[in-house]
């Protein structure tokens, strides 16, 4: 089996082909010609690998149209037959910082709402993609950032950043689908429950340890060689029977959300907007300017 490695040109003419597909598919199916806002998309049509780079300073905030931008994309690099995604930032500190508070802060219901579907809609579509997905996690990465890299099926970390899931911190608390993701990769029950609980952020060295991610590696370039090779090591004929192995372990999970769905957007409603949960986001809002 050849396993083909190459670095992708950022703006090569591959790269702009696809945007201009994309952009013409978007304005299919939302009615508005307007282009990718908040990542770029490169496909290298000799290894059928896609790389989406997650592009909104200053954190990679999840907002509604952030979010359906990338499950778009996925739905069309599905339709495309690309084998494998890669997910990136184009940030050289931060993959994803998960919700964008700012729009979960003092916001009417039917934008919160927005958000959850969204989020939802992005989980289901990522989580149950035919294509090969890895994360190269060349920042850090929390709750809905660490949605984003553990529903992938392969996690390349740089080091010293941080990874997890923080959402009790924050007043909320998990739902299902991602309790459900996060015990696909560290299935010792006490371990996720403890880790997920107390909001356990793990520093990229000790999340190798614990098997949250996979590898390590020295840089973004060295990271996008290992994906590549990650995604090379399935030899084509094996894709098929690939796709359908990884549903039948997800099946149960997708289901389960499904069944839920509803429900789940009520429990997050509820929750968020609590006059003690709405008042500690805007504590943790301060906190966070008072950083910089
Ligand atoms: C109350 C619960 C709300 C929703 C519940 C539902 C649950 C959903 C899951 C979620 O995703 S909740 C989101 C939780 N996210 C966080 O708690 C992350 C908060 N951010 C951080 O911990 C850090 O920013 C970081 C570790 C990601 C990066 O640290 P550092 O490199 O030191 O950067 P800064 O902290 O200086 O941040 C840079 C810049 O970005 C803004 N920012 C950071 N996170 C968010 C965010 N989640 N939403 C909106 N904006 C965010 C931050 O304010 C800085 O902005 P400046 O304008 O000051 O540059």
């Amino acid at each position: 089996m050849a396993a083909r490695i190459m670095n992708l040109p950022k703006h090569g003419l591959c790269h702009l082909m696809r945007t201009s597909a994309l952009a013409r598919h978007y304005a299919g199916s939302t009615g508005s010609a307007s282009p990718p806002q908040f990542t770029t998309l490169s496909v290298d049509d000799k290894t059928g690998i896609a790389t989406l780079t997650l592009n909104r300073p200053p954190a990679n905030a999840l907002n509604a149209a952030f979010m359906g931008e990338i499950a778009r994309s996925i739905k069309e690099l599905e339709k495309s037959k690309c084998r494998g995604l890669i997910l990136t930032s184009s940030s050289e500190r931060i993959f994803c910082a998960g919700l964008d508070l700012k729009e979960c802060y003092q916001a009417e219901a039917s934008h919160l709402q927005g958000i959850w579907v969204a989020l939802q809609n992005l989980w289901h579509t990522l989580y149950s993609t035919p294509l090969i997905t890895v994360a190269l996690i060349n920042g850090h990465t929390v709750a809905g950032g660490g949605m984003l890299a553990l529903s992938s099926e392969y996690r390349i970390m740089l080091p010293n950043f941080k990874i997890g899931i923080n959402e009790t911190m924050v007043g909320l608390a998990v739902p299902m689908w991602l309790i459900d993701t996060y015990l696909n990769v560290i299935p010792n029950r006490r371990v996720a429950e403890w880790d997920l609980t107390a909001s356990r952020i793990y520093k990229s060295e000790h999340a190798l340890k614990a098997g949250l991610v996979d590898e390590l590696a020295a840089s973004k370039e060295q990271g996008l060689e290992r994906a590549v090779a990650f995604i090379s090591s399935y030899p084509k004929h094996s894709l098929v029977a690939r796709a359908i192995t990884k549903r039948q372990f997800r099946e149960k999970d997708l289901k389960n959300f499904e069944d839920n769905r509803q429900h789940d957007l009520e429990i997050f409603l509820s929750n968020i907007q609590k006059p003690n949960v709405q008042s500690y986001l805007g504590e943790y809002l301060e906190s966070l300017k008072k950083k910089a």
